[in-house]
């Protein structure tokens, strides 16, 4: 076969099975309040009849805060909460450890209430942001595949899951039952703060009933009580998984369910077999956190509580797995005096840099612009085998949370709603609507390659201000039509969490601090800044999400100057504060010259290759298919090769707590 000749190509526009709706087409009740005329043309009002100000602080959440050691032994590996990487501030990017601020919040009653506008009125209403400033146009990215996307919700839930958020299944809190209505006021739990639907949505129908979308506000360090928290300080979000680019989500967040994941054998995790193939094991809670259509469907247990939420995210979830177990076979067959404990340990640790190089070398360069990177210290021009020695334990390395909060959300806008399957041949078979198979990974098994193939070929959506409707309206739809607004809710989710303003991050980040909406035009093109101007009253009440997300992207770069600075803040912390990265020669456990140069030799597309049955591929995977970048038989491209793990003398080594290491 030749398969020089991909013969895919794009049918955009058009919604595989069912349809989104026929909205447009519907009668509008024309702007009564500070209507204005939206991407289509309609108008749509705001309101916000009960004028939450949500959350006052109490919970009856059985969550608890993390608790760093006081001191630290030095252990050969990272440990599985993230305590102890940093030796002088152990609880540093830990997981239930709070998120770092770049800027001080701005809480409406300055310690825990949501964001207010500077006149001390309401902030306006969220949904009407999204349908009004932001887009829903289709279309796709003239560069990159949805494996750019994919690969990027993959960073994120390893950094990142604000905490007692759901992000995938049903929260347990209701503010809104599950066909949109509104519960009684008296009903609703302190951490409610549900997204109003503006009247005349144009698809959420709501004649006579205020509907709203659920809202949890996320718990804080006052919430949980942590130790040490100072009462009526301004409260400071926490986060569930552990700072570090550790792969938290497939080994998880602690011992205790680290255990429950690791078939304690041969160094392997626990999967379970089913058409030749290894998938994760069955989740023993299925019921409550997939929508299932039979309780034999699958629905799967890993690091991450967030694994089956989408079909794209749980295959790479999937290959990570496969390739612990790979490499984990790989090291027991060359080292067979090595216990299963060791072959775990080193498992890991390889997965862990493989995952980290083609991050920071192959992904990271797309986002942030190679030449920004290496300016910054983010990436080296290495010669063979050279040790990065960067390490700074001054550093901290905490999730920064406008990054979590805004800056990185910005790529939602990558999401495709259509999910194309592609035969080795690329041609499409069928595709699938997103929201028809969100939490349901039983079409991840049925159409694995397929879906693969799908996702290393089919463009992502532009990096612009245009969100798939798919995620704009129908989010969690379940098999109803009422969905959520992914767009809504960053915007909710920047208020919940007291951002400081957009304007405030331009000042920090260099920029030019505006002080009429005009002055925002040096970033943001005209018609948007009118659109700000329509909906905001005051420029330092734009929040840090919208105005963000507006911004010319920087040369070389898929992001404005302000998303930019903090991206790059973030990475930068992320990198020079993990003692444990795999580029540092300074610690006892590093590794030899020879291993980082072959790990350096890895990439997506091969990583991609060894974990499904594709059989060809383009090198650079995250770019799609051009000249210059044709399939290539998947056996062509480099390989980490193990035998540099070859271990000849048995050594004197006590896996639980010993940090010499003798060969
Ligand atoms: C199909 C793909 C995706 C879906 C369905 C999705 C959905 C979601 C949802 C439901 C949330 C929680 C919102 C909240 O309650 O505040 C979330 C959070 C988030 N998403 Fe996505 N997302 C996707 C892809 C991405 C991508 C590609 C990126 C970045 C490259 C990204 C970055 C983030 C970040 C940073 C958060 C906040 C995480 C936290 O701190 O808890 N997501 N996403």
């Amino acid at each position: 076969i030749n398969l020089g000749q991909a013969s895919y190509s794009i049918i955009h526009d058009s919604h595989p099975t069912g349809g989104v709706g026929n909205y447009f087409s519907k009668p509008f009740n024309y702007g009564k309040t500070r209507g204005y005329a939206g991407f289509y043309g309609q108008s749509y009002t705001q309101s916000n009849p009960f004028g939450f100000t949500a959350g006052t602080g109490s919970s009856l959440t059985t969550k608890t805060c993390g608790v760093a050691p006081t001191s630290c032994s030095r252990s050969r590996y990272r440990t599985f909460s993230g305590v102890c990487n940093n030796l002088h501030n152990p609880g540093w990017g830990m997981a239930a450890g709070s998120y770092s601020r770049l800027l001080s919040p701005k809480y409406g009653d300055g310690i825990h209430s949501p964001t207010l506008s500077v006149t001390g009125q309401e902030l306006p209403n969220a949904r009407l942001i999204s349908l009004n400033v932001f887009g829903e146009r289709d279309i796709p990215d003239p560069k990159f595949t949805l494996l750019n996307m994919q690969w990027g919700q993959i960073m994120t839930h390893d950094m990142s899951l604000q905490f007692g958020g759901s992000q995938a299944f049903k929260h347990a809190t209701a503010c809104c039952s599950e066909q949109g209505d509104l519960l009684e006021q008296g009903d609703l739990h302190d951490t409610c703060y549900p997204i109003i639907i503006p009247p005349n949505d144009p698809v959420h129908n709501n004649f006579n009933r205020q509907l709203c979308m659920n809202f949890v506000r996320t718990l804080t360090d006052q919430d949980v009580r942590c130790p040490n928290v100072q009462f009526g300080a301004p409260s400071e979000q926490l986060t569930e998984v552990t700072s570090f680019m550790d792969l938290s989500l497939v080994y998880s967040n602690s011992e205790q369910m680290n255990a429950q994941l690791r078939a304690f054998t041969g160094g392997r995790m626990i999967t379970e077999q089913r058409h030749g193939r290894e998938w994760p094991p069955q989740n023993p809670n299925a019921s409550t956190v997939c929508t299932m259509s039979s309780p034999t469907e699958v629905c799967y247990l890993a690091g991450d509580a967030r694994v089956n939420q989408n079909p794209g995210l749980t295959s790479l979830q999937i290959m990570l797995l496969t390739e612990h177990n790979l490499i984990a076979d790989n090291l027991a067959s060359i080292n067979p005096h090595w216990d299963d404990e060791r072959i775990f340990q080193e498992t890991r640790r390889i997965l862990i840099a493989e995952y980290q190089h083609i991050s920071y070398y192959e992904w990271l360069p797309i986002f942030l612009g190679q030449k920004n990177m290496r300016n910054n210290g983010l990436i080296y021009e290495t010669t063979p085998g050279s040790y990065v020695n960067d390490y700074d334990a001054g550093i901290d390395p905490r999730v920064i949370n406008s990054f979590a909060t805004a800056a990185f959300r910005y790529f939602h806008t990558q999401i495709e709603g259509r999910l194309d399957l592609l035969s080795e041949h690329r041609a499409r078979t069928a595709s699938l609507r997103l929201s028809d198979w969100l939490n349901r990974p039983v079409v991840v098994e049925a159409e694995f390659d397929n879906l693969c193939r799908g996702m290393v070929t089919q463009p992502e959506e532009d990096t612009d201000d245009n969100y798939d409707t798919e995620i704009k309206h129908f989010l969690f739809r379940l098999d109803g039509t009422f969905g959520q607004d992914l767009k809504a809710i960053d915007i909710q989710r920047n208020r919940d969490h007291g951002l400081a303003s957009y304007n405030d991050f331009r000042e920090f980040c260099g920029l030019k601090r505006a002080s009429t909406f005009e002055d925002f035009m040096d970033l943001i093109q005209p018609q948007h800044v009118e659109r700000l101007r329509a909906h905001y009253t005051s420029p330092e009440d734009v929040d840090l999400t919208v105005g963000g997300s507006l911004e010319a992207h920087v040369a070389g770069a898929l992001a404005g100057p302000t998303f930019l600075c903090i991206l790059t803040e973030q990475f930068f912390r992320t990198r020079v504060g993990d003692r444990f990265f795999y580029e540092n020669g300074n610690i006892d456990n590093a590794f030899t010259r020879e291993q980082l140069q072959s790990i350096r030799t890895q990439t997506a597309a091969r990583f991609v290759c060894d974990n499904t049955n594709i059989q060809y591929i383009q090198p650079r995977a995250f770019e799609r298919i051009h000249l210059g970048n044709e399939l290539l038989p998947c056996a062509s491209l480099p390989r980490i090769d193990f035998s540099l793990w070859k271990e000849d003398v048995t050594p004197a080594f006590d896996t639980h707590n010993a940090f010499i290491y003798t060969k």
